[in-house]
């Protein structure tokens, strides 16, 4: 029951009509003088303050000034639903006022009005189309691995088995300088998103261990130690070490990862490995209760890899480095039976940004670095840019707008890579959002719109098939050559990997279609993911830091790529400034309805999603006797209001758009202090916002908290014992998967 229903049963009112006469005459006793107040007002047909007109103002009839169904309520269908009551726009809306709607009746804003307006009116970073851009990550032209002292087995493999020729350039810096100077300096890799960090620092280690001329297999203990923050990040390594070794097969990797067994973990550091490459907490758990680890470690470790230190770093992880740096430096190094090894440990961190965190980590894990970067030790900031050749677009979009636009901006990716033909091609886009249930929302609401879809890996994954029509670019006798991934940190590690596995792969499924995964910042450090053509940041990022780690997921080693970063209109607008320097090349401006909705919605007929005929429509279909084509306004609020319907009649799809509106409102209170000036939960219009998760009004207000909604078999209220018990077992389920957004 919503309040205002309670208020009903407590006040007494003299209500023997309905209608004009209570203009004059309501009233209304008992309860709270609030409640009789708000009681009053509504009888009256008054809303209750200025802030309540203005949001009145927005509840009006869609597409009425831009060719709609003006002035007229436009439906009303007691099957399906409570009714809709969508009000009339601008200076009509009055005459919906006054009016008591029957309990169930919803009153349904309208995308286009009572938007906070837009103040950047002209882009102050234009990207210059005319100037030609060398891509600043790609592979240089004239260098060659062999004359880095990269050995020659590897130069071939590199060659015919993984076609990289020619080294980057941080490749052709870092190669030569860990090859003679280790043993004497530590290394700081410092360099932009997708320029093959992780090469950097692997050639020169397995070089090493294959130019010493010593017999070596799986029994002669770990030579390196790779940390690396995220499971993701330490299985790519793991695969990226294991190709790079396929060619001497008597040196084997292993991997430590939570989520996975420990008891298979231990199987296989008891079998031997070379290399060892984990997260940090699994690590740690293994250096101090598997024996086997010390001993695979004790006399051959001569590498300790620090992989994306600034994550390792915001993820809490300094005090278990610290512990492992403790176990391992207690761990004596036999320079006899490798002599022509490093003779001490050496120590490399790894980094595309420079954070507070990663100066933290380099003074405490590095002694004597030298720092290996693009730029010198003086402008070693100037590297953290977004690569040369990314075309960054940025869109406002006001906060009713969100889901429709980013609807229009994925069909018109899609209906771009289809006009290519793309028989046996594959496009790839990332969409960002900041929480896992906002990926939930998402997830369904650009899959499961109608049942057209095939759930593949437990439902994280959907392949959508004929006569699915949530995007308006697709009909209901094609293909919609699209599939839809989710991947976030509540996923179990089984689903996580297997979803970014099927993400990553060309196979059957995936040719000629265009795959779009939603995601949280778990898939923005170093995955490196082919032809991602595309990122989209619907939600901005917590820190800048991530702003070009999330972008960094494409345009890599020279590729192409384009990304879209979302702001609201108002505080966020000076977002752009701030992020000015991290992108040289400039940007793109878009605005939403020009360039991404109308593209979308002209030139379609997105219809209904229940059973209504327009009824200004004497038919639908014109006089050829096809389907009539509306403005596209009108076609993006009808996308939007099947979205709203379903919302309505779908409890499922009801619950995860209440959980994803209250997620990323919480979500939005965490951005950094240095960023509140443009991201504070102040700022946001709450109502407008809940409209782009498809809800009608805010949660709150429908009277549903997540706690009634999503957790309905939680008690109430917990009492204190039970809530130290829940605290104690979700601190440990932390520990056990270790990162987890
Ligand atoms: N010399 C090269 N020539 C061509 N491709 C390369 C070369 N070196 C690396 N690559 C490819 O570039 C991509 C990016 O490499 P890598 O993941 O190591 O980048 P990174 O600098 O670690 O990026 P991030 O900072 O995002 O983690 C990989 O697909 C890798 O195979």
């Amino acid at each position: 029951m919503s309040d205002d229903d309670s208020m009903l049963l407590n006040f007494t009112t003299n209500d023997d009509s309905a209608g004009n006469s209570f203009k004059q005459s309501a009233k209304v006793t008992g309860g709270r003088w609030k409640d009789r107040r708000r009681m009053k007002m509504k009888l009256e047909g008054k809303t209750g303050s200025r802030k309540r007109r203005a949001d009145a103002a927005a509840d009006q009839i869609p597409g009425s000034e831009r060719g709609g169904d003006s002035g007229k309520k436009v439906h009303r269908d007691n099957t399906d639903g409570p009714a809709e009551q969508e009000g009339p726009k601008g200076r009509n809306a009055h005459n919906t006022q006054g009016r008591i709607l029957p309990a169930d009746s919803q009153f349904v804003s309208s995308l286009f009005t009572s938007n906070r307006e837009i103040t950047t009116a002209v882009n102050t970073n234009i990207h210059d189309e005319s100037v030609a851009i060398n891509p600043s990550n790609a592979p240089l032209k004239t260098d060659l691995f062999a004359s880095l002292g990269v050995s020659d087995v590897l130069v071939s493999h590199l060659e015919q088995k993984m076609r990289i020729q020619k080294p980057t350039s941080i490749q052709k810096q870092a190669i030569p300088q860990v090859i003679a100077n280790a043993g004497k300096n530590d290394f700081f890799i410092h360099a932009q998103t997708g320029s093959g960090k992780t090469l950097s620092y692997l050639l020169p280690i397995i070089s090493t261990i294959l130019n010493m001329e010593t017999r070596v297999d799986r029994s002669s203990g770990a030579f390196a130690l790779i940390v690396a923050p995220t499971r993701e990040l330490a299985s790519q390594i793991y695969q990226v070490c294991s190709t790079l070794i396929s060619c001497c097969h008597y040196l084997v990797p292993c991997l430590l990862i939570g989520g996975e067994r420990k008891k298979s973990e231990k199987a296989r550091l008891r079998k031997g490995c070379n290399f060892i490459i984990g997260t940090p907490g699994r690590i740690l758990d293994h250096l101090q209760n598997t024996k086997v680890i010390t001993e695979q470690l004790s006399q051959s470790l001569r590498y300790i890899v620090l992989d994306e230190g600034d994550k390792l770093m915001e993820l809490g992880f300094d005090e278990t480095i610290s512990e492992i740096m403790k176990i391992v430096h207690d761990i004596p190094i036999n320079s006899d039976k490798f002599p022509k090894l490093p003779h001490k440990l050496v120590h490399m961190l790894c980094s595309a940004t420079l954070t507070d965190g990663v100066n933290k980590l380099r003074n405490v894990a590095l002694k004597d670095y030298k720092l290996i970067s693009n730029g010198t030790k003086k402008d070693a900031d100037a590297v953290t840019v977004a690569p040369d050749q990314l075309l960054q677009r940025i869109t406002i979009v006001p906060p009713k707008l969100r889901l429709v636009t980013l609807a229009a901006t994925l069909n018109n990716i899609t209906k771009d890579f289809v006009a290519t033909d793309p028989q046996s091609k594959t496009l790839r886009t990332i969409v960002f959002v900041t929480c896992s249930d906002s990926v939930e929302f998402h997830y369904d609401a650009f899959s499961g719109s109608n049942g057209h879809h095939k759930n593949l890996i437990g439902d994280s994954v959907r392949v959508l098939t004929k006569g699915n029509t949530i995007f308006p670019c697709f009909s209901n006798s094609e293909d919609p050559n699209m599939v839809i991934y989710k991947l976030h940190g509540s996923l179990s590690q089984q689903i996580r990997s297997s979803t970014l596995q099927h993400f990553a792969r060309d196979n059957e499924v995936t040719k000629g279609k265009h795959l779009i995964m939603f995601c949280t910042d778990v898939a923005s450090r170093g995955l490196d993911l082919p032809q991602v053509g595309s990122v989209i940041e619907l939600d901005p990022p917590f820190a800048v830091e991530d702003h070009l780690h999330r972008v960094g997921r494409t345009a890599r080693a020279g590729e192409k790529g384009e990304s879209l970063l979302f702001l609201l209109p108002g505080e966020e607008e000076k977002y752009m400034d701030y992020i000015q320097p991290y992108h040289p090349m400039g940007w793109e401006l878009l605005q939403f309805d020009k360039d991404i909705l109308t593209p979308a919605f002209k030139d379609v007929n997105v219809n209904r999603n229940d059973k209504y005929v327009r009824k200004d429509d004497k038919s639908s279909k014109n006089k050829n006797g096809a389907d009539k084509e509306y403005e596209w306004d009108t076609n993006a609020t009808t996308w939007h209001l099947n979205i709203e319907r379903r919302v309505v009649g779908d409890s499922t799809f009801k619950n995860l758009a209440v959980k994803g509106y209250i997620s990323h409102v919480r979500a939005y209170a965490t951005h950094i202090s240095q960023e509140k000036k443009f991201f504070n939960v102040k700022f946001l219009h709450l109502g407008h916002l809940a409209k782009s998760f498809g809800l009608r009004e805010r949660p709150k207000a429908m009277g549903l908290q997540s706690s009634k909604d999503g957790d309905a078999d939680k008690p109430a209220k917990e009492n204190s014992k039970n809530k130290m018990f829940r605290m104690a077992r979700m601190a440990e389920k932390q520990i056990a998967s270790e990162f987890n957004y």
